[in-house]
């Protein structure tokens, strides 16, 4: 069986981070296994508290799992803090991490923090450019190439600007736009794919960002070449928030065991 990593926080409800991770790779039949950088106590309200592990503890976890396990795809998560983010690069290098998918998670839909902005540098200029892909919200992306224009016409001159900070290719997400399709622009420095399906009217999208990127890493682990990986995670993410589960009262995830073929 094909292994996937994720490097991530934990979700006490289940929704997004580590837990969303390791439901989506096991769908995907694909043994996941992971290293947590936080716990956070959370459920579908928002977050209610976080504890972030430390730099030693995430490199011990890293150690741990890459001195025994073979794995075919990667990805990271809420990383927290540049402390976390330097041990992944260390680690990243020193074990030839192949196959990385890097969600760059900054702040949880609800508004939590989950990235400290001293580490945004430290995402831009170390882990990035070791991505195989990096999979940005719309925030996401202007954060880091300080894109002001909100339009998502603008999609493709976004998605420009992140491939120059180094990753072989870029998945814009412009799930938190208003417009009726739900566009993600794909980039790879060599060609545009715009991947686009019915915007689902719903607030139960807790978690979709992390079930994509770990839906992508375990088609990477898989086997399908990048666009391929990419198209079959937009599927499967698109039926997962059609098919979303009521588990709480606030803002509910996506439904991690929909199949696509
Ligand atoms: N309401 C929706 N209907 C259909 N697709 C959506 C919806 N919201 C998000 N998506 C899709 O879910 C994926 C994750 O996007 P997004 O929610 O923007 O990420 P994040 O969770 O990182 O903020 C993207 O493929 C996006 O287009
Ligand atoms: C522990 C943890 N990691 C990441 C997130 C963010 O999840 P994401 O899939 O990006 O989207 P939202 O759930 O915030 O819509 C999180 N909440 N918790």
């Amino acid at each position: 069986m094909k292994q996937v990593l994720t490097i991530a926080g934990s979700d006490s409800g289940g929704g997004a981070g580590i837990q969303a991770d390791l439901k989506t790779m096991t769908n995907f039949a694909t043994y996941g296994a992971s290293v947590i950088t936080a716990v956070t106590a959370q459920n579908t309200l928002g977050v209610q508290g976080v504890r972030v592990m430390s730099r030693n503890v995430v490199a011990r976890q890293l150690d741990s799992v890459l001195t025994d396990l073979s794995f075919s795809a990667a990805k990271t998560g809420m990383l927290a803090n540049q402390d976390i983010i330097e041990v992944v690069v260390e680690k990243t290098q020193e074990y030839q991490l192949k196959n990385l998918v890097v969600d760059p998670v900054m702040v949880a839909t609800s508004g939590d923090v989950l990235l400290e902005e001293e580490a945004i540098s430290s995402l831009k200029e170390q882990l990035i450019p070791l991505a195989k892909i990096i999979t940005p919200n719309l925030k996401e992306a202007k954060v880091l190439t300080g894109y002001e224009k909100e339009a998502t016409i603008e999609l493709k001159e976004i998605a420009q600007e992140l491939f120059q900070l180094g990753p072989e290719a870029v998945l814009v997400k412009g799930g938190h736009s208003q417009a009726e399709q739900a566009v993600d622009m794909f980039y790879d420095g060599t060609q545009y794919h715009e991947l686009s399906a019915p915007r689902i009217d719903t607030n139960d999208t807790h978690g979709t960002g992390c079930t994509l990127s770990s839906a992508i890493a375990s088609n990477l682990a898989l086997g399908y070449d990048l666009l391929t990986a990419v198209k079959r995670s937009k599927e499967f993410i698109t039926k997962a928030i059609k098919e979303g589960v009521k588990v709480g009262t606030g803002n509910n995830p996506v439904n991690h065991l929909v199949k696509v073929n």
